[in-house]
């Protein structure tokens, strides 16, 4: 009886987990939203943010200094609470370890002349595509939800749809300024203390702090134009999604939806000024839109191709009001228009606040019966790895996004003799339907896929390698001789494992 009223209330809290979610986070995160953006808006125009800059970073060093003159018992981290993070889990060792406040959230300076950008590590994706689009400029790389933050970005990695040309997001940065174990500042580049450059992305905060970096930016224009083309058969789609990635000159956006294991929509995009007239404007920002991977489905629906224009910063955004397709699992009537039409410009709560307010039960059932994963496959083997994640999880939509890796030092290794190597990032975020379906041998067959096929696996998911694997994974050889060489660094610092894997991760 006792286990029966317990099942009904784990019932009650995920399928009722609407009605807080609409009553009280969507109204906190506007007003959140609000603040932010007036408050970013009126920092950046007094040009306040870089006078203050050297004082912050002074206050990350004073804290260091603190820490070097105590015992040195405990590891440090970033005191970023880890209900405020891009990822689904809760990091343990933010508990343990030494907190270091780095409250450095500001734009420091758009430089036209040499077409870059120098931000802090909190500025989040969001409020760079706000600052750069009035000023005709955009990143090369922007990683699509907007809460997504520089620092992360780089100690983690970030990917999107222009990545099969630019690269990673950290293959965008070329500068970043880092407080050292030992509370030292320095700057690294390619060409200052280049180790340390190359060592620094998917790092995860175990080698210095950021402060800042300086990011590369691009001339924007007004729209993307997209192609869309349906596919029902998945050689097709494979084969014409690498061709158009490995193109000398390919589009600027390549990305693809797969719907079933055998069908999905193909978009190729440019950067336009003028809605053209082969298609129509689509301002998928507007509130009342529908959900962009809805409207995608669509096309695979009606059959044939077709173009369409879609503001550009728009565009950027577009998987972060149904945060992906994920918010359906919360808000099942969230795409229906009288909701749109009523909410749909409160939408999509703060995904900090989501997982501020998650229920155990509703833990419970994502450890179960839920994946959120991003596997980096050689791009030759993409058909073959849909089968195999097809047999493994069949979760759809998948999210499909060829990036290139270059040839350079770093944690990621390419083949042997080439200068670079195009790969596809295939993402699977749902609810499992393969039969047999369970968490962790499921991903870890996945895993081991992944390592056999040279790929890679991103890090904000859980992972569960074992430390050889994982080290099999990632080539440690610089980002040891970077660790063993730079002072107090062992001490402060974990590995990277010691803060990716599944058990450091509630
Ligand atoms: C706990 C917490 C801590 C935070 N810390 C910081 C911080 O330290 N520094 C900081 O600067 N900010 C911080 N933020 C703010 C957060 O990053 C902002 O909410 C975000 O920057 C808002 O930008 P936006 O692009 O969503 O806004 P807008 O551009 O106004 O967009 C509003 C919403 O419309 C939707 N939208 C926009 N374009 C599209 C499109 N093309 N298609 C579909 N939907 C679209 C999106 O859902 C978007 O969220 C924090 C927020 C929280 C909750
Ligand atoms: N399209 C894409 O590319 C997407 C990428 N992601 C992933 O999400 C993550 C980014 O999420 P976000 O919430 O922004 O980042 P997080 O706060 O999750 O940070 C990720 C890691 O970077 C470290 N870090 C962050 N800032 C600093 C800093 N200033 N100095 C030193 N270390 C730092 C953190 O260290 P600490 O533990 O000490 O805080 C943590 O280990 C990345 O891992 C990214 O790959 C997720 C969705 C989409
Ligand atoms: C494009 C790439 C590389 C990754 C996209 C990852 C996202 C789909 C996930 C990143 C953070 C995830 C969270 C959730 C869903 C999936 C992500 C947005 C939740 C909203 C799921 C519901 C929980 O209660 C809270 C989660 C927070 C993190």
């Amino acid at each position: 009886m006792a286990i029966e009223t317990e099942t009904f209330l784990e019932y009650l809290v995920v399928e009722y987990r609407w009605v807080i979610v609409i009553l009280a986070l969507l109204p906190m995160s506007a007003a959140w939203k609000l603040w932010s953006i007036i408050r970013n808006y009126v920092v950046f125009k007094m040009n306040s943010a870089p006078k203050m800059h050297d004082d912050k970073v002074k206050e990350v060093q004073r804290q260091i200094k603190e820490w070097l003159s105590g015992d040195k018992s405990t590891h440090l981290c970033t005191a970023r609470p880890t209900w405020q993070t891009m990822s689904f889990r809760h990091s343990m060792y933010k508990r343990t370890f030494t907190n270091i406040q780095i409250n450095l959230v500001d734009v420091l300076e758009v430089d036209k002349e040499n077409m870059t950008v120098r931000c802090e590590p909190l500025v989040t994706m969001g409020q760079l595509s706000r600052t750069l689009a009035p000023l005709g400029l955009a990143l090369p790389v922007v990683p699509e939800l907007d809460q997504l933050t520089v620092g992360g970005l780089v100690m983690g990695t970030g990917v999107e749809t222009t990545s099969h040309v630019h690269g990673l997001f950290q293959h965008v940065c070329l500068e970043y300024e880092l407080v050292l174990a030992d509370g030292s500042v320095v700057n690294c580049s390619k060409d200052e203390n280049a180790d340390l450059f190359y060592a620094v992305p998917w790092s995860y905060g175990t080698l210095g702090f950021l402060t800042s970096v300086v990011i590369k930016v691009i001339p924007a224009k007004k729209y993307v134009r997209i192609h869309y083309y349906p596919f029902n058969n998945l050689s097709d789609l494979a084969k014409r999604f690498s061709q158009e990635s490995l193109k000398p000159n390919p589009h600027q956006f390549v990305e693809a939806l797969l719907y079933t294991r055998d069908s999905g929509v193909l978009m190729l995009g440019d950067m336009v000024d003028e809605v053209g007239r082969d298609g129509k404007l689509n301002p998928i920002g507007v509130w009342h839109a529908e959900w962009f991977f809805k409207q995608v489905e669509k096309h695979l629906k009606r059959k044939r191709t077709a173009i369409e224009y879609i503001p550009l910063r728009d565009y950027y955004h577009r998987h972060t009001r149904s945060l992906f397709w994920e918010l359906q699992d919360i808000i099942s009537f969230g795409n229906n228009f009288i909701f749109r039409y009523l909410f749909g410009w409160l939408m999509p709560p703060e995904v900090s606040l989501l997982k501020l307010t998650q229920p155990e039960a509703v833990t419970k059932l994502y450890n179960k019966a839920h994946v959120i994963q991003d596997m980096l496959i050689p791009i030759e083997l993409l058909e073959k790895a849909i089968a195999f994640f097809h047999d493994e999880f069949e979760v759809y939509p998948i999210w499909l996004c060829p990036f290139k890796i270059f040839n350079n030092p770093g944690q990621l290794k390419i083949k042997p003799g080439e200068e670079s190597q195009m790969f596809v990032d295939i993402g699977v975020y749902g609810v499992p339907k393969a039969k047999g379906f369970e968490t962790i041998a499921s991903t870890r067959h996945v895993e081991s896929f992944v390592i056999q096929n040279q790929g890679f696996q991103m890090l904000y998911a859980d992972t569960y390698t074992t430390r050889e694997e994982f080290r099999q994974m990632f080539d440690h050889k610089l980002y040891d001789r970077v660790r063993a060489s730079l002072p107090n660094c062992k001490e402060a610092f974990p590995e990277i494992y010691d803060k990716v894997n599944r058990n450091v991760r509630k």
